[in-house]
């Protein structure tokens, strides 16, 4: 599907180092996530957030992602991080999920959701979500497992934007894009060396990967022609 001016957002997730930060801003990616969920080997604390915050450069979103942290670690890591929008990512209500005056992303594993799980039901569980991240784990499970997404799970009604997420890498994540046609892609080990310390070469092939699906346009016979935008 030919979609002009659309550009795929990118989330680079669970940065760790004020280098790795500073390049993804630079590589054009539109959000980077700090992990404040006690189970994740991301997490950062929140004063040490406060310099990876510091050394972002202008126009790129923070996202502050939680899961099942109390009110006070929230509050706490909103202060030092300054987010322009929250992830909750474990069993967290909609009332919990807006009660800090800031637009939230849902985190949803898909694996073994089945077709209970539709769009309906979901933007009825959370009717203040600003949208949804599409993960390829499984309910309740944590995220940055670099377990793969399955592009059929996820519901066909979805009617807010959503992110998806779940084992991309610079070599998969071109299919998946041009498969889903999703409001965004985030990523997190698919980008790494070890978990939290991200590689820059893996993290400019993803960017351009992505950027390549947005720009190809599908010929007659679906096949893909050189870019419509830039014409190469
Ligand atoms: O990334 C984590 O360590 C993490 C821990 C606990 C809850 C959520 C977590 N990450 C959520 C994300 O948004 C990840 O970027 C997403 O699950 C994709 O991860 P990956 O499959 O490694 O690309």
């Amino acid at each position: 599907m030919v979609r002009p001016l659309f550009r795929t957002r990118i989330k680079f997730c669970g940065l760790t180092r004020a280098g790795d930060v500073r390049l993804a801003g630079e590589l054009g990616v539109d959000a980077v996530g700090l992990i404040f969920a006690a189970r994740s080997p991301r997490r950062v604390a929140p004063q040490a957030a406060r310099g990876l915050r510091d050394a972002l450069a202008p126009l790129v979103d923070v996202v502050a992602l939680f899961m099942d942290n109390s009110v006070d670690e929230v509050r706490e890591a909103i202060a030092h991080a300054r987010p322009t929008l929250l992830q909750f990512h474990g069993g967290e209500d909609d009332a919990f999920c807006r009660k800090f005056g800031l637009p939230y992303l849902k985190g949803i594993g898909l694996r073994g959701a089945g077709a209970s799980l539709s769009g309906r039901v979901l933007h009825g569980r959370y009717p203040h979500a600003a949208g949804f991240v599409l993960d390829g784990h499984g309910a309740g499970e944590a995220g940055g497992s670099g377990q793969r997404v399955d592009i059929a799970a996820i519901p066909p009604d979805m009617s807010k934007p959503y992110v998806l997420a779940g084992g991309l890498q610079p070599d998969n994540v071109f299919a998946a894009v041009r498969a889903a046609s999703p409001w965004g892609v985030d990523v997190s080990s698919g980008i790494e060396l070890e978990p939290g310390i991200k590689d820059g070469a893996l993290m400019r092939r993803f960017v351009e990967e992505v950027r390549r699906a947005d720009c190809v346009e599908l010929g007659e016979d679906n096949d893909l022609k050189e870019c419509y935008a830039c014409g190469r």
